[in-house]
């Protein structure tokens, strides 16, 4: 496959070529150590280190031609061109390249700090409901019919994305669940998408290490609202940013909002009815009253589930269904019961890692420890490599709300696991709670495991879906999932030799 480069970069956003507009292309690429002789290279200026340092390398492996932002290095090169933003250069060219697939498709893009992944899976739960052919894409991976990608991260870059769009295409995928990142907004992996619609979820303290304060965080998502035109906007105006979103939004966008509190909104609870494993609300639509209930518990899954009733209000689709859709859902790893019978304590696996979150959904489990009298005991940790604010904030949250708290560790990644526990445990009141501390995450499971009574809620939390564990840059199997159901076979004597 070959394309020009005139077809693949935006001619107003060419500021200089050294190279005819017509020279053939034989692939795309952002990483030198990935160059094929023929290729386009895009020159990025990354966090850990700069692609126009690679440009040489590039053009030596054969490169047609690097793309570039930087005057100096344009005038330095006899086959470059200079362009505005590479990152944005990259992600049209990527889309291009494949014949720009969402156009030929119905994409709709979830941002917001929580409830991302939540959304899109009831999207898709609702758009095969109603006989749609959905893909989704995102934290726990792409997929679509029978297909299943592992992608590493929850906005793929936007090779990886453009490639995924184009298979969905050719397998007649016809409704796209996208979430996407502020990350993946700042570095422009989606700017080749065309949007059909945009969600917004909410925002709070996150990746504070990347975008500084929350002002340009907030702008990040926000551009996903302003840059990209997008027809239509879907916001939960119960969150302030979410309201100033709306306010400062253009008019050329049709706004439609929800609200689990009642607030004017195209969509907004009535009156709510919240049982430990079911929940029932009355909601106003434009349609008319109705009851959604689910087997998603805690009042912020009420908000994704409005996120996703008022994405397909918007596309028509029938109420029944996607009331019908909704009343069963599950999502991997988020509130997920570990079953071990009813000798055992009740145990759920959930993903929460940002303070909100985790403020979440303690709360929804501490509602059910005081009705039944038992304890909240919680095992988490905090990534390596990510915010270090969170870390102490985290430490206060669990520490408050629940009666044990174990600190371990999450994903490390490059980080000394110890020293984020020691930041971690800055934030403890110890006085508010039981405290332990362990950096080996399957020992501190077990610790709960072995702690806890049948009366006992164990939450572990942080990595969710996830089926490894980053420590340096090795990835070892662990699922929470198992390890809970390994230290209670163990602490049972199951498999031990009488
Ligand atoms: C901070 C961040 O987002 N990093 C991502 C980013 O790396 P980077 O921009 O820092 O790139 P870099 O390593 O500095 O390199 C700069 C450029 O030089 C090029 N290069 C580099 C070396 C070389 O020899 N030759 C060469 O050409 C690189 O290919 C790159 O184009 O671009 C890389 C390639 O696309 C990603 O793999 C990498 O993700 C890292 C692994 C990551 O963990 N990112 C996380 C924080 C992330 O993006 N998370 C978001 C948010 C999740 C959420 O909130 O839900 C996500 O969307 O997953
Ligand atoms: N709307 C919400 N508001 C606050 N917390 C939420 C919300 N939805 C989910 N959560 C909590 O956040 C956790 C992660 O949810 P989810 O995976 O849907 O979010 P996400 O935005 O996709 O996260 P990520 O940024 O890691 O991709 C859940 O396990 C739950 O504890
Ligand atoms: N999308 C999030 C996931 C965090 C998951 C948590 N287990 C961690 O490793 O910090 C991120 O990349 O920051
Ligand atoms: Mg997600």
């Amino acid at each position: 496959m070959t394309s020009t480069l005139n077809r693949l970069l935006d001619s107003h956003d060419i500021r200089a070529s050294s190279v005819p507009r017509d020279m053939l292309i034989s692939g795309l690429t952002e990483s030198s150590r990935e160059v094929s002789p023929g290729d386009l290279f895009f020159a990025r200026a990354g966090s850990s280190t700069d692609g126009h340092r690679f440009v040489g390398e590039a053009l030596t492996r054969g490169a047609a031609a690097v793309v570039v932002e930087e005057a100096d290095v344009h005038r330095s090169l006899e086959r470059s061109v200079l362009v505005g933003s590479t990152s944005r250069a990259l992600g049209v060219a990527a889309a291009r390249w494949h014949d720009c697939p969402s156009r030929e498709m119905s994409v709709v893009g979830v941002t917001g700090t929580d409830g991302k992944t939540t959304v899109t899976y009831l999207l898709e739960k609702i758009w095969n409901a109603a006989s749609k052919a959905s893909g989704l894409i995102g934290t726990t991976g792409a997929r679509w019919g029978v297909q299943r990608y592992p992608i590493s991260l929850t906005t793929p870059p936007a090779l990886e994305l453009q490639g995924l769009l184009s298979r969905m295409k050719r397998d007649r995928v016809d409704h796209v669940a996208l979430e996407v990142s502020s990350i993946g907004l700042d570095q422009e992996r989606v700017a080749g998408v065309a949007f059909d619609a945009a969600v917004f979820t909410n925002l709070s303290p996150e990746h504070l290490d990347v975008h500084g304060d929350m002002e340009t965080y907030f702008r990040a998502k926000a551009k996903l609202f302003r840059d990209f035109e997008v027809p239509i906007a879907v916001v939960n105006v119960d969150d302030p940013w979410g309201r100033r979103l709306v306010y400062e939004g253009s008019t050329s966008t049709r706004w439609l909002t929800y609200s689990a509190k009642a607030r004017a909104a195209t969509i907004r609870v009535r009156h709510l009815q919240v049982e430990p494993s079911r929940m029932r609300a009355t909601i106003d639509t434009p349609l008319g009253r109705i009851v959604l209930e689910t087997s998603l518990i805690g009042r912020y899954n009420l908000a994704n589930c409005l996120a996703a009733l008022t994405v397909a209000y918007q596309e028509s689709i029938d109420l029944d269904l996607v009331l019908q859709a909704i009343r069963d859902v599950r999502v991997p790893g988020r509130l997920e019961p570990v079953d071990l019978g009813s000798t055992a304590p009740t145990v759920f696996v959930d993903f929460a890692h940002t303070p909100a979150s985790l403020a979440e959904v303690i709360a929804v489990l501490r509602r059910q420890t005081d009705e039944s009298r038992g304890r909240l005991i919680t095992v988490f940790g905090c990534g390596g490599d990510r915010d270090p604010s969170k870390r102490a904030a985290a430490g206060r949250i669990v520490s408050a709300g629940c009666d044990v708290t174990i600190a371990t560790s999450d994903n490390p990644r490059s980080e000394d696991p110890e020293k984020i526990l020691d930041d971690i445990e800055s934030g403890i009141d110890a006085r508010a709670t039981e405290f332990h501390r362990a950096a080996d995450r399957r020992l501190a499971i077990e610790q709960a495991i072995r702690l806890s009574t049948p009366d006992d809620i164990v939450l572990v939390v942080g990595k969710g879906h996830e089926t490894t564990q980053q420590i340096g840059s090795r990835f070892l199997p662990f699922d929470d999932r198992e390890v809970v159901l390994e230290s209670w076979n163990a602490l049972q004597g199951v498999g031990l030799v009488p």
